[in-house]
């Protein structure tokens, strides 16, 4: 097997065990209340640049081989830096999924009777989800041999990164009050001790 195909094979692998971590707890989320939200048009357009960026771009590439002009021919080392950040970014994502339990949301919701979580992979960053995901959207940029879809996930997480960050953090303050400012001071928002 050459690396590109075996790159292109961990690619699909980390999306079905993303998607295997969500389940549950999009399930779970769907039978408590919502009582406070900032989805909205803007919302909407970040989550479609993101989902575009990691999942459309990349699955069409790896179903069809499009765009092929933008082909890569990748190295074994290459591949085995993206399934380190593949398998940093399952975990992480696990992680952060326990620790938020009932109180997770795909989008940006306080649910009813909503905690502030701040133990666990919550102790010292405040957006640990987010982490996972830019080590998801890296491991992209290294298994996918193209350099139209491997790095579209940078871009489209990027965006819904820089764009959505502001809003939940003010959700955050307006719910939790001198709590959430405690707790922002205190921590970086997706490298320990760094950002
Ligand atoms: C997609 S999750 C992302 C959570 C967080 N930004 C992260 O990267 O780990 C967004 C939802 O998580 C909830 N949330 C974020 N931080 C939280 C915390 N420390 N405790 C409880 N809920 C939190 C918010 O209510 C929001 O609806």
């Amino acid at each position: 097997m050459t690396p590109a195909m075996t790159g292109s094979i961990a690619w699909v692998l980390m999306v079905v065990g993303w998607y295997a971590i969500r389940y549950p707890f999009e399930r779970r989320a769907k039978r408590r209340r919502v009582e406070r939200t900032r989805r909205g048009p803007a919302e909407t357009l970040r989550m479609a640049i993101s989902l575009t960026g990691l999942g459309i771009l990349p699955g069409i590439f790896v179903a069809t081989g499009w765009p092929d002009f933008a082909r890569t021919d990748p190295s074994w080392g290459r591949i085995a830096f993206g399934v380190a950040a593949m398998a940093l970014a399952l975990v992480l994502f696990r992680k952060t999924h326990k620790a938020l339990g009932k109180m997770w949301s795909v989008s940006l919701d306080i649910r009813e009777k909503h905690e502030l979580v701040t133990s666990g992979i919550y102790k010292r960053l405040r957006h640990p989800m987010y982490s996972a995901f830019w080590a998801m959207a890296l491991a992209q940029a290294l298994l996918l041999p193209n350099w139209i879809a491997g790095p579209a996930g940078l871009v489209g997480f990027g965006i819904l990164f820089a764009a959505r960050i502001g809003p939940e953090e003010r959700m955050m303050e307006e719910t939790f009050g001198e709590a959430y400012r405690a707790y922002k001071a205190r921590t970086a928002r997706i490298i320990p001790g760094l950002f």
